[in-house]
Formats: C-alpha cells, sequence, structure tokens
C-alpha cells in the first residue's frame, strides 16, 4: 500500500511560494509551480475523488450560503479527530434574522 502525503507535497516549497501563508488567490493565479501534482486536494488516479466537479461548482454557493445566512461566533476550544489543529477552531452559527421568512414557510 502505498500512502501519499498531500500534507508535505501541499507545503513543500520547492512548488509553492510561500507555502505557509493562506493565500487562497494564488490558486487564482494558477501558481502550481510549473508542478503537475503539486495540488491534489482530491486525490488523483483511479481512487481519485469522483465527486470533485460537483464539488469545485457547488463549494463558492455553499461558502457563500453560510457567511450570507449565518452569523458565525467563535466558541472556545475543541478538538480535531484525526489532524488536531494546533489552535483549534469551533464556531457557532446563527441564523441570520433574514432567514426566518425561509425557515418559517418550510
Ligand atoms: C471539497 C470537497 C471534497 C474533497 C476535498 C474531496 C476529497 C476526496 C479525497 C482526497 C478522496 C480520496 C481520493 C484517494 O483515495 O486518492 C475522495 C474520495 C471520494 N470522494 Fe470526495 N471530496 C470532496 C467532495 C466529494 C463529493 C461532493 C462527493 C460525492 C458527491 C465525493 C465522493 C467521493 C467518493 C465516492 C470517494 C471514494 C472514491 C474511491 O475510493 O474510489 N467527494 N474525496
Amino acid at each position: 500500500m502505498l500512502m501519499v502525503n498531500a500534507w508535505a507535497i501541499h507545503r513543500d516549497p520547492t512548488i509553492w511560494e510561500d507555502p505557509g501563508s493562506f493565500r487562497p488567490e494564488r490558486h487564482g493565479n494558477g501558481e502550481v509551480g510549473g508542478q503537475a501534482y503539486g495540488f491534489l486536494p482530491f486525490g488523483m488516479g483511479r481512487r481519485s475523488c469522483p465527486g470533485s466537479g460537483l464539488a469545485n461548482k457547488v463549494m463558492c454557493l455553499v461558502l457563500g450560503s453560510l457567511i450570507q445566512c449565518f452569523e458565525w461566533e467563535r466558541k472556545g476550544e475543541g478538538r480535531g479527530i484525526t489532524m488536531l489543529k494546533a489552535t483549534p477552531l469551533v464556531a457557532m452559527c446563527r441564523a441570520r434574522e433574514c432567514m426566518n421568512a425561509v425557515f418559517l414557510t418550510m
């Protein structure tokens, strides 16, 4: 069995400029350091994620909806399951007032 360390690939300074920085715009610029396999959030090969097309299409909609429809508040500390964050993020969401009309008609 071969395990590919995507975590390390996604932080490889020979592929990514300033790999530790959160710079989502780098993807819009097409920055992959000239490496075809530098970015593999969906795995690759025959067992790669069959939902990648759908995920890429709805991701902006999901994120936009979460921000537009809910108020988010950070709540204390929390724990991960497989990869613990150095600074755990636990958040609580509350539907924004404008969502009452949506929920009350359901
Ligand atoms: C941001 C969204 C998603 C990410 C980051 C993601 C990522 C992944 C990854 C890394 C794998 C393992 C690939 C490998 O073993 O090499 C996987 C497998 C899989 N994903 Fe996704 N996925 C996402 C969304 C989805 C969606 C929307 C669906 C279905 C509608 C889906 C269905 C599957 C299935 C069925 C597998 C197993 C494929 C197999 O073992 O042959 N995924 N996904």
